[in-house]
């Protein structure tokens, strides 16, 4: 776990845990033994701590974590016990720093009494985005190096900075070329003796002049950004207290502060997501068609068609990830505004000093805009993003399998429609896959791939890895219409419009997602995604079924149906581009979002047409309404084979509706209020709606419910009552 060599009089210690070197309480012990055995060695004059293998350490070992007193407490060997030892020792201590040196990790090289590092090394305390702080004295040791506005800055956001910073910033104290090992151990060697001001214990924080103004006008900024979450503020608190109290209190502040995030539902909530969103990526299918063994094509070049805001912001995505794009467009006029999208896209990255002028124009050169489908008959992959209309989809496939090389892989960027129809339109349906995307494309960190009955294990592995490539979260599911994403969200979305036909108004729901932690309640969404796009959707499923909408529609084959949407839609309200839909906007295309009362008669009248009596509905009802609705379709989701585990249902409502991070996802969510509860009242409003289908029950619900005991979610699929044996 540490491996201790000598290296003539220098004793190196290797953290070796892989694969990232997290600080398991194994390692933090052989690392404690390791530094007591160079100690004890007279020969040895100082002493260099190294990763093994690609990092330095990526920081506390987070499957520990339920054990929180191990991890902080001084009794046994723990990180602050380790901690101590390395800086109260009398040798001089090295931190030799490459790939990532995060959390814990920088917290044993804060103790250290020197920093180097490679070039390319990235160090940062990322704990609050686990929902907890940096609690093995980060907080009171980071400001006494850069000070309190940066330390407060790194460790609220939690994100790393490049070595060439950190040297800046002072928290390395020199960058080295060559091998890593052999300049540490060079650098200690010149070492004698331990001064007092590296001890950073016996440091005062410098330029803390300012800190009541900063720490005021932080605390301001994250209740604005980052609303609900207690994480940032108790970092804030702790960086605070390096300031105002002497170390020695300003370390009992930070365990207050870091216990009582510990043992916070919230730090629950966000570690479970950092597990879910790599087990999400972990698809399986077989024991021959996994994550593990099977081979992608590698994508060299790829052709994008379409080039309107989706279109035009998955080529942004791959451009900029340094993937040739070919960009078709059926007409020159089409072509040219998305060619504009795309180098307006790319502006707003250079404003934001995320690439500089130059490197734009180099993304730019490796864009090929043309008109003539045939330019793509030899790229490795093809990415569909037309309008949302299957035979047109089929048409283009079917054009595509015609012109493209034998191997190239076909993707379709659609929301909802059936992979297999689509890939019925060619010869090759093994090379067919869904890459549905969420706007703005080049910014949502989601992308739900969905494989269809003939796709092969090498295209999903394909596009499972160009997601790695373009910097997305990949989702594997399976194909069915509006798979998992739109599947639970539909369900989510119509409990609302039931909810407003009931009683509530769309700003009085929307303030109450909004408290729940959601970034944007359920009808200011519909107005940005566009009144008349989900009009157009329920046209089309009412003509491809057999019945005729009409505003005065209120069930479909027996069905609840809430007609209200159709109503704003009939008033010309589109949303945010035409300046109001559920609300008025500033202008159109405008972002201020107003109650209008118009709305509120249009609510109103069809309640009295309808001879609806309204009333009043409770924040807990409405809450459960949504979410539980939510919740048992994401259960018919993994009945249906159509996801394979509940961590994907939750990775892709945390990554493609912003569902907030310290409540884990929907299903986690669920875990939590305890799945009896959850199934009583599905059961509940069954009884109060039973012509809305999706109050009856899911089996697997139903079963784990009735188990008797607390199933962890690791286990619900288990409860299955249909497994689809490939899938298990
Ligand atoms: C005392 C309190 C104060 C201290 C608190 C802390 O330090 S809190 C900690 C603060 N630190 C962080 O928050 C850092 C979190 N980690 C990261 O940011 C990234 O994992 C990475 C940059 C280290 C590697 O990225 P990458 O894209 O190359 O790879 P990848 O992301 O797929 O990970 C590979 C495997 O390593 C696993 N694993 C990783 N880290 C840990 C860990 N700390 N623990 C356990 N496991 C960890 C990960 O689960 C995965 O396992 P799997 O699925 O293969 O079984």
């Amino acid at each position: 776990m540490a491996e201790y060599k000598e290296i003539d009089s220098v004793a190196v210690i290797e953290l070796k845990n892989p694969p990232a070197n997290a600080l398991s309480k194994a390692l933090v012990t052989g690392l404690n033994n390791g530094v007591k055995r160079a100690i004890d060695n007279p020969r040895i004059k100082s002493i260099v701590l190294i990763g093994n293998g690609q990092h330095f350490s990526a920081g506390a070992d987070i499957t520990e974590f339920p054990r929180v007193a191990d991890v902080t407490s001084k009794q046994g060997v723990s990180l602050l016990t380790v901690g101590d030892v390395i800086e109260s020792c009398n040798k001089p201590v090295v931190s030799a720093i490459h790939g990532v040196c995060f959390g814990g990790g920088l917290e044993i090289a804060l103790f250290s009494h020197y920093r180097l590092a490679v070039q390319s090394a990235k160090l940062g305390f990322p704990e609050v985005s686990l929902g907890i702080l940096p609690g093995a004295n980060g907080t009171q040791r980071l400001p006494r190096v850069v000070g309190f506005e940066v330390a407060m800055d790194m460790i609220v956001s939690g994100k790393p900075v490049s070595a060439p910073q950190a040297l800046q910033y002072g928290i390395l104290d020199k960058i080295v070329d060559g091998d890593l090992l052999t300049a540490a151990v060079q650098f200690a060697k010149t070492l004698n003796t331990v001064p007092h001001d590296r001890r950073l214990k016996n440091v005062p924080v410098p330029n803390s002049e300012n800190a009541n103004k900063h720490f005021e006008e932080k605390l301001a900024k994250i209740k604005q950004k980052q609303r609900g979450y207690i994480a940032p503020i108790n970092c804030l608190k702790a960086v605070k207290a390096s300031v105002d109290l002497p170390y020695s209190e300003g370390v009992t502040k930070e365990f207050q502060l870091f216990m009582e995030l510990m043992s916070s539902a919230q730090a629950r909530g966000q570690q479970y997501s950092f597990f879910s969103e790599r087990a999400a990526t972990k698809w399986y299918l077989s024991a021959s068609k996994n994550y593990k063994v099977s081979k992608d094509i590698p994508v060299k070049t790829a052709g994008v068609i379409g080039a309107g805001t989706m279109g035009s912001g998955i080529a942004v995505s791959l451009l900029t990830s340094g993937i040739p794009v070919i960009l078709v467009e059926q007409d020159s006029k089409n072509l040219e505004r998305g060619i504009e999208l795309i180098k307006s896209i790319l502006q707003g990255g250079v404003k934001l000093k995320r690439m500089t002028q130059s490197q734009m124009n180099q993304i730019l050169q490796i864009l090929q805009p043309t008109t003539k489908i045939e330019d793509l008959q030899s790229v490795d992959l093809i990415i569909e993003a037309v309008f949302e209309n299957l035979k047109l989809k089929q048409e283009l496939f079917s054009k595509l399998d015609k012109i493209c090389k034998r191997d190239t892989v076909l993707c379709s960027n659609t929301s909802t429609l059936d992979i297999d129809k689509i890939a019925k339109s060619t010869s090759r349906p093994e090379k067919v896959v869904g890459t549905h995307f969420f706007a703005p494309a080049h910014i949502m960190p989601l992308l739900e791939n969905v494989y269809g009955n003939h796709t092969s294990a090498e295209t999903i592995a394909t596009v499972m890895k160009l997601s790695k490539k373009i910097r997305k979260i990949p989702v594997l599911v399976k194909t069915c219409h509006g798979f998992v994403a739109n599947r639970t969200f539909f369900e989510y979305s119509q409990e609302l419009r039931f909810v407003v036909e009931e009683g509530l108004l769309p700003n009085e729901v929307d303030d109450i997602l909004e408290d729940f932690g959601m970034p944007m309640g359920v009808f200011k969404v519909n107005d940005l995604s566009g009144i008349d796009v989900g009009w157009r959707i329920r046209q089309e499923q009412a003509i491809a079924n057999g019945f005729n909408l009409t505003t005065n529609t209120r069930y479909i084959n027996g069905e609840r149906y809430c007609a209200i949407a159709d109503k704003i839609f009939q008033a010309g309200r589109y949303g945010r581009k035409t300046g109001k839909g559920w609300y008025q906007y500033d202008k159109p295309g405008g972002r201020v979002a107003m109650v209008d009362p118009n709305v509120n008669n249009i609510i109103l009248n069809h309640c009295k047409e309808l001879g609806l009596t309204r009333r009043k509905i409770s924040t807990q009802e409405v809450i459960e309404r949504c979410m539980f609705a939510a919740i048992n379709e994401g259960f018919r989701c993994l009945e249906d084979g159509i996801a394979s585990k509940p961590e994907e249902i939750d990775t892709i409502w945390l990554h493609g509706f912003g569902f907030p991070r310290y409540r884990g996802g929907p299903m986690f969510y669920a875990s939590q209020v305890g799945l009896r509860k959850v199934y009583e009242r599905i059961k509940y409003y069954q009884k109060h709606f039973p012509e809305t289908s999706h109050w009856i029950a899911s089996e697997m619900l139903q079963r784990i419910a009735e188990s008797g005991r607390n199933v962890p979610i690791s286990e619900w699929t288990k409860f299955n009552p249909t497994p689809t044996s490939s899938r298990l």
